[in-house]
């Protein structure tokens, strides 16, 4: 089977984690661990959720690529891409659309990139609150820039990518299921 990355991408609050963690509690896939210079939230750890740096740490790193998003810096290397496809074919990753576009351009047919979109912004927003967000976290959040480019597919990843409407959970589980099984043989 041939190496794949599956890149999560949308908005803030659209269901990325979710998903990726559905693709690796189903399928198995290994999940490339990124690095941001954003601080933990309660329940996240290091080494898990990301590799947490600081603004000095953060640049030692060698990337694939790395964004600046809603006042911080996130990155994705090489070695947790490797890493991820030596443990299993399929490995899976959550990107701003930055990062899913830089990727497509890198890394051609290997990086299958999923689209998520909820369309309607107050659900957004009751979903980062329902997942324990705090509200000034929330508010500079869906004031920044890059979660409001991030709420519609981008101009790049037409026909590149595959939009998946995440309303009903079910229903976006028997999409990604689909998606999936197209890379499968
Ligand atoms: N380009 C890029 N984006 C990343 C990376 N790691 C995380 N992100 C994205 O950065 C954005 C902010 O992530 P986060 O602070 O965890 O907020 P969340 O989207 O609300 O969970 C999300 O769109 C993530 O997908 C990375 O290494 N590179
Ligand atoms: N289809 C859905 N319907 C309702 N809640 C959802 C759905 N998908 C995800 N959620 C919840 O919404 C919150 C945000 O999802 P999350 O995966 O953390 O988004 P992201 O990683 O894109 O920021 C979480 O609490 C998650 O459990």
């Amino acid at each position: 089977m041939k190496n794949r990355v599956f890149v999560i991408t949308g908005a803030a609050g659209s269901g990325k984690t979710t998903v990726r963690d559905y693709l690796h509690d189903k399928y198995k896939m290994a999940r490339v661990i990124t690095h941001t210079t954003r601080p933990p939230r309660a329940n996240e750890r290091d080494g898990v959720d990301y590799y947490f740096e600081d603004d000095k740490s953060f640049f030692d790193n060698h990337f694939l690529e790395s964004v600046h998003y809603a006042g911080h810096y996130y990155g994705s290397s090489y070695e947790g891409l490797e890493n991820a496809w030596e443990k299993s074919p399929f490995a899976t990753i959550v990107l701003d659309t930055a990062g899913a576009i830089t990727y497509k351009k890198k890394l051609g047919d290997k990086a299958v990139i999923i689209f998520l979109q909820v369309g309607d912004t107050h659900e957004l927003q009751r979903r980062m609150q329902g997942r324990g967000d705090n509200a000034e976290m929330v508010a500079k959040r869906i004031s920044s820039k890059e979660y409001n480019r991030d709420l519609e597919m981008p101009y790049e990843l037409q026909e590149k990518a595959y939009k998946v409407i995440n309303h009903d959970l079910n229903q976006t589980r028997r999409r990604i299921d689909e998606i999936v099984e197209k890379y499968q043989h």
